[in-house]
């Protein structure tokens, strides 16, 4: 792709393809902080018929507006087959974590229908890169409506979340997107673990391998009632501060990593009911907080299926195996999630995913996610499991 131009990517601070020539450009920012005064003050133009609008997530009309663009225009596999369906109440845990800026969640609209016809956010977070902590923005939900597409309607939305990140003093951002931009600072799979074969047959998520029939596919994903760790329980507002000690102790091996404090663990992995789930294993003996582990809910629209309209998805989060092997923390976590009626478990190849992906029988999904950072050079791209960060 390397001979692929991009016009708007080819402006940006981020690691282009023309700097492989000069390997002598040291890792780090690429562009130095601008004074807050020289900072553009204004809105980017959008064409004519549009303007922006800051959308009110504390509100339940402008969710509801948020909701229906994303469920109707947001991403979908490469088959078209399945579409994120994030619900209204993950959007508002999503966008609204500790210092959240409100005008960072920025829409479009019609003039003259003043319908929500594009979507851009950012969150703040603070993000180690190596050896150095960074203040930055996550961007997530860039969303144009399919009317809209291939307008350039992107750089614009782009260029206003960096305006507005800037005005806060922050020169740096993280994302991902499934699409290959210049330059992923990692490239990573995804996996998927069967919890209901039949639903994802039936869906044409998976296929009946040849030499199998449909009752074999069920036994081989069959999972039992009871989870096997002594101790494994449901986190508890009481656990934060353990938590959070195992949990930072454990993203610090990660090249780049969230540094979470309290309020950040309260705020990100506490559960809320449909948004996520998360378990501590707790010794008996010690009262010692020894393992963590987490999933996120995000269902599929099935596009254009009779018999099923949603797929029940669980992603995993956060995941720390401290006394308990990790095989067997993520199998109780399976054992979880395949009772509370989801039909697959979805992992990236991130942080020690490998060492239970295979043995727990997931299979390799058909698509990468690529990491990406704003204004952050780094000419070595990272492997998968150097990443500790999961953005939703
Ligand atoms: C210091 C703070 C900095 C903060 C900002 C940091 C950067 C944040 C960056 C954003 C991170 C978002 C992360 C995130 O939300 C998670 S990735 C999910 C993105 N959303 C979707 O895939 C939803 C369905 N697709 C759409 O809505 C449209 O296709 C979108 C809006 C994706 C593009 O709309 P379109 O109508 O199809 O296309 P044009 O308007 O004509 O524009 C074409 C240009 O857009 C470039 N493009 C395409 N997809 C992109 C993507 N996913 N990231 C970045 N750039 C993307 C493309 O390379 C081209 O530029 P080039 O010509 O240079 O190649
Ligand atoms: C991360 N966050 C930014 C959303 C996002 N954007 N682009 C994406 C491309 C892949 C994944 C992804 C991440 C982990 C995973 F286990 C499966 C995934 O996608 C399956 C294929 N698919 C796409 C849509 N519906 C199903 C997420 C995303």
């Amino acid at each position: 792709p390397e001979s692929k131009r991009h016009q708007f990517w080819e402006t940006q601070p981020v690691g282009q393809y023309r700097d492989k020539e000069n390997a002598d450009l040291p890792d780090g920012s690429i562009e130095p902080a601008t004074p807050p005064s020289e900072v553009k003050q204004e809105p980017y133009n959008l064409p004519s018929s549009y303007e922006w609008c800051t959308c009110d997530v504390n509100s339940e009309d402008a969710m509801a507006e948020i909701y229906a663009l994303l469920t109707n225009n947001y991403v979908e596999d490469d088959d078209n087959m399945f579409r994120f369906d994030y619900s209204v109440d993950f959007l508002r845990w999503a966008l609204r974590p500790p210092g959240y800026f409100p005008n960072w969640h920025i829409g479009v609209r019609a003039k003259t229908s003043k319908k929500l016809v594009a979507f851009i956010t950012g969150v703040p977070a603070r993000i180690r890169v190596k050896e150095s902590v960074i203040n930055m923005a996550e961007i997530n939900f860039l969303c144009v409506h399919k009317k809209l597409r291939s307008k350039r309607l992107a750089p614009v939305l782009i260029k206003e979340v960096t305006r507005r990140v800037h005005l806060e003093n922050l020169w740096h951002a993280a994302y991902t997107a499934g699409v290959v931009l210049p330059t992923p600072v990692a490239t990573c799979q995804y996996w998927h673990r069967s919890l209901n074969p039949k639903k994802l047959i039936d869906v044409g998520f998976s296929r009946l391998g040849a030499r199998n029939t449909m009752s074999r596919t069920i036994r081989l994903y069959r999972l039992p009632r009871e989870t096997v760790t002594p101790g494994f329980r449901a986190m508890e507002r009481r656990d934060v501060a353990k938590v959070t000690a195992l949990l930072r102790g454990y993203l610090a091996q990660f090249s780049v990593a969230p540094v979470f404090t309290e309020a950040d663990v309260e705020y990100w992995l506490l559960p809320l009911e449909n948004v996520v789930n998360s378990y501590v294993v707790e010794n008996p003996e010690s009262r010692e907080v020894t393992d963590f582990a987490s999933f996120y809910t995000l269902p599929s629209t099935v596009i254009g299926n009779e018999q099923y309209s949603v797929l029940k998805a669980a992603y995993s989060y956060y995941n720390v195996s401290g006394a308990t092997p990790i095989a067997q923390l993520m199998n109780d976590v399976l054992i979880m999630a395949k009772r509370c009626d989801y039909d697959v478990f979805n992992a990236l190849d991130i942080m020690h995913n490998e060492d239970f992906l295979k043995e727990l029988k997931f299979g390799p999904g058909d698509g990468h996610l690529h990491y990406y950072l704003y204004n952050y050079r780094m000419k070595e791209a990272l492997k998968p499991a150097e990443l500790g960060l999961v953005l939703l």
